[in-house]
């Protein structure tokens, strides 16, 4: 080159380098400034910075999603974990807190505040039913519809064809005693709990009891509860399922279809009532459904959509926990002759006859029945998620003021297995809730009962589920005994949470050899 010849400029200011790259090139570098950013923002700028927990769940929710989705439901056992090594309060995602303090517990969840929960509506694609419902106010009047009915008068409305689907029960077990074939419990009981939860909503049942193989609506909860930590990752997920054919869904997870074929006959059923007709097959005085319709709510909140979404989640409520209440409480009290021998003595004691109806008040003056129930529900968690509130003011905890629209949960089976109130947490003793039995430091240990949540949004069902527990538990013991087949307690302890805890995927069941008593 010409010495004298000036050399081309190079022109390096940001803009021009920016400019001379491809628009791949950009998208990708604004995607990580981006990223860098909101990790920044995370780490050090969040209401939630200075909140005790590991890094990697503050800066993404892919930490929740590799303990649920990859793990298969295993970030609450994980967040046990994360809580002994930082402390009863811990951020779990980068916008979540939460607590594990069992005598905080009553005070979280109050009767006197009606906060938002967030998050339910997108695991379960719905924020139309009452337990997933976001805003306070509007599930205050959506519970207010529903309460009468769930009410102890309404229960004892119903009470005798409850006692049928007892009866029914009676019968098939004797069934399998004259054939002497193993009886699965885990699959006979949602069978129980599904006629009881669908006669008690619609008015007619699947008889679901009856079928040979106790064919529910178990296989499909269990199998697919495992979508709900999908959706709460990718909320679109659902709306696309549900715009799947349901033939294809079916093909994909044939565990889905009794599940599909209930949400297609409710959606008639609700479709039908609507329009006026009877569907209501069974002699109850009222069903859930023509309480709803009857109620003061708003229209909006009598729309196809919410009243098909409503039945759903009020019959997956129903059925599952108490079924897994049962099976908790028979696998124990069948493994340990001990509970065994003293239950049936005392339902002796009460029914002499065994052949006798089993009277629900009897049954429930019974001190060690109720504490084998007692044992069992608190074993059972009712739900095994984390249970989400969101307070329009900030509040303080252990020296943390918590921001306004902080999402904060806790977890009903940290309570249970809290050993400074439970001892040996892992063992069946119904003895520990006799005699009005008081925590160390001389709290009542039932205020620790809390399977059934607690406060405003705490468990419409629980008159229901008490009931059906006391029945059933009742008959079984009364007459019969059993022998376990190649059962153990993993048949009966959380393997997953899948928003309720289900078994490992293994099991097969609570299985046992039935023989009637001779007295
Ligand atoms: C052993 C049996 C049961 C257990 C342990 C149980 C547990 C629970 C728990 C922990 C909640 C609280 C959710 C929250 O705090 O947000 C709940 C809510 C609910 N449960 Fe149950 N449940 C049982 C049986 C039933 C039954 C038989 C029904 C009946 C249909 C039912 C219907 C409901 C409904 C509708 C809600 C939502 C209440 C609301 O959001 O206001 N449950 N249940």
């Amino acid at each position: 080159m010409d010495p004298g010849t000036p050399s081309p400029r190079i022109d390096a200011s940001p803009l021009s380098l920016l400019l001379s790259l491809s628009p791949t090139a950009i998208v990708a570098i604004a995607f990580v400034l981006y990223n860098l950013g909101l990790i920044f923002h995370r780490l050090f700028l969040h209401p939630l910075a200075k909140f005790p927990g590991p890094k990697l769940a503050a800066v993404t929710s892919l930490y929740e999603a590799y303990y649920e989705i990859l793990l298969k439901g295993q970030y609450s056992r994980k967040i046990s974990q994360l809580h002994d090594k930082y402390g009863p309060i811990i951020r779990v995602t980068p916008n979540e807190i939460h607590i594990r303090d069992s005598r905080f517990f009553e005070t979280f969840y109050t009767k006197t505040q009606h906060p938002n929960k967030d998050g339910w509506d997108n695991r379960f694609g719905s924020e139309h039913s009452v337990l997933t419902t976001v805003n306070g106010a509007f599930h205050k009047r959506r519970r207010a519809a529903l309460n009468p009915m769930f009410s102890r008068r309404s229960i004892l409305n119903f009470i005798h064809i409850l006692e049928r689907h007892i009866d029914t029960f009676a019968t098939r077990i004797n069934e399998f005693e004259a054939r002497k074939e193993p009886l699965n419990l885990s699959h006979a009981f949602p069978a129980l709990t599904g006629d009881i939860i669908m006669d008690y909503f619609f008015g007619f049942n699947y008889a679901q009891l009856k079928n040979p193989e106790f064919e529910s609506f178990h296989e499909a909860f269990s199998k697919i509860g495992a979508t709900g930590h999908l959706a709460t990752q990718f909320p679109a997920i659902l709306p696309l399922m549900n715009a799947i054919p349901d033939s294809i869904t079916e093909w994909l997870q044939p565990a889905a279809k009794p599940l599909l074929k209930f949400k297609r006959d409710q959606w008639d059923v609700v479709g039908r009532t609507l329009k006026g007709e009877n569907v209501k097959t069974n002699d109850a005085k009222k069903t859930i459904f023509q309480e709803i319709l009857t109620s003061r709510l708003p229209d909006e909140d009598k729309s196809h959509r919410r009243l098909a979404d409503e039945a759903q989640i009020v019959v997956g409520g129903g059925v599952e926990t108490t079924a897994f209440t049962l099976s908790i409480a028979s696998f124990h009290i069948i493994n340990t002759p001990r509970i065994y021998e003293r239950l049936h003595a005392d339902l002796v004691a009460a029914f002499p006859n065994r052949a006798a109806p089993l009277d629900l008040v009897k049954l429930e003056s019974l001190p060690y029945l109720k504490a084998c129930i007692m044992e069992a529900a608190r074993m059972s968690y009712g739900l095994s998620a984390r249970n989400p509130r969101t307070h329009d003011k900030p509040f303080t905890y252990g020296g943390y003021v918590i921001p306004a629209g902080t999402s904060v949960g806790m977890t009903i089976s940290e309570v249970s297995h809290d050993e400074s109130i439970f001892p040996d947490s892992r063992a069946y003793i119904p003895e520990r809730w006799l005699d009005e039995p008081k925590t160390r430091d001389g709290v009542p240990l039932d205020k620790f009962m809390v399977s059934f949540g607690r406060g405003t949004r705490s468990c419409l069902g629980i008159n229901l589920a008490w009931t059906e527990l006391y029945l059933t538990l009742g008959m079984m013991f009364r007459r019969y005994t059993f022998e376990l087949f190649e059962a153990d307690v993993t048949d009966v302890e959380m393997g997953h949470d899948f928003f309720i805890p289900v078994v490992r995927t293994d099991s097969k069941g609570v299985r046992v050899f039935v023989t009637s008593t001779t007295n």
